[in-house]
């Protein structure tokens, strides 16, 4: 649906965007994540046909997005970043007066209008003027503009940048609904945590893609295998016996010890293996002799997955 080769952008002769390879297949929610000016809405640009790349190109359902034609635009949606719309206009006026110019006819465009300002639950307030609106509200309306000609690929630029949790919450849940309904959306965020939510995240650093995959072929790739913790009761310092059985059933990454206030103590040690399911059994062989308390496969938080992917 959406394929990038050797895509760069400068400005000023300054390269923002070097050499980005993408490829987005129908009916995903693709995240793009990146911290503040990685050039997150510069590719979103470049792909939706609003820039012009300085090198490589673009393919949007085959085609250069800058030569669309109204055709080819009414298959995808925008919600850019800033807030686009006429504060002037009524909720109501603001959707239809994108639906007409996008073409819908009349009643289409009426029933339309219903349906994407019940989606973004924004109908009871249809008579208010765009102007009065919250800003998680003006988002919402943003959503219901760019997808009232029910687009097959939809881009949303940071649709959740200050937003409360819960409301960042339904804008996600609001994507997996039209993703479920075979909607491609791509879409860009600074909250690395976000990248959980998607089906394939695109990591963006230093003006290229740090690393494309799903959210565990990255948390995978990023410590090299599966990450487990193991905490073992009894004295700290005595577990450094059992350290050189577990280094070789993984890669031993952390060691941690507590001493809670009632006075027993337990060390945690963090492994990271290949396959879980075959090394719980050689870690527990490999610790024989030692009270094991607890055993799990631990999902290290995106935070410290992106911070390692950047890294290299
Ligand atoms: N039209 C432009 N002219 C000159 N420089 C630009 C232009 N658009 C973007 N840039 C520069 O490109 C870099 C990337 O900006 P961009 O807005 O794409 O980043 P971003 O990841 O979307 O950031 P944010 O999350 O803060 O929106 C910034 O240094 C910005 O100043």
């Amino acid at each position: 649906m959406i394929e990038a080769e050797g895509l760069g952008m400068s400005f000023g002769g300054e390269e923002v965007l070097g050499e980005i390879y993408l490829s987005v297949g129908e009916g995903e929610i693709f995240g793009l994540i990146g911290p503040s000016g990685a050039g997150k809405s510069t590719l979103t640009r470049l792909l939706t046909g609003y820039l012009r790349p300085s090198r490589g190109s673009v393919r949007v359902f085959g085609r250069d997005p800058c030569a669309f034609g109204a055709a080819d635009r009414r298959r995808i949606g925008f919600m850019p970043q800033g807030f686009v719309l006429y504060g002037g206009l009524s909720v109501r006026q603001n959707v239809n007066f994108a639906a007409g110019l996008y073409g819908l006819r009349l009643g289409e465009r009426r029933r339309r209008v219903r349906e994407v300002l019940e989606f973004t639950e924004l109908w009871k307030d249809r008579r208010k003027a765009a102007s009065r609106l919250s800003g998680g509200m003006q988002r919402r309306l943003q959503l219901a503009a760019a997808l009232v000609h029910e687009p097959q690929l939809l881009f949303v630029d940071e649709p959740t940048a200050n937003l409360d949790p819960i409301l960042r919450r339904k804008f996600w849940e609001g994507f997996e609904v039209l993703r479920d309904m075979g909607r491609t959306i791509f879409v860009t965020t600074q909250y690395v945590g976000e990248a959980e939510l998607c089906d394939r995240v695109g990591l963006l650093s230093g003006g290229g893609l740090a690393a494309v995959g799903t959210p565990e072929e990255l948390r995978r790739r990023a410590f090299g295998g599966e990450a487990m913790e193991l905490t073992l009761a009894g004295e700290p310092g005595r577990l450094g016996r059992h350290l050189d059985a577990l280094e070789g059933v993984g890669h031993v990454v952390e060691v941690r010890e507590e001493r809670p206030g009632d006075g027993a103590a337990a060390s945690t040690v963090r492994l990271v293996v290949e396959d879980a399911d075959t090394a719980l059994p050689r870690a527990f062989e490999a610790l024989r002799g030692a009270e094991v308390l607890s055993a799990d496969l631990i999902h290290p938080s995106f935070d410290e997955v992106f911070v390692r992917l950047v890294r290299g």
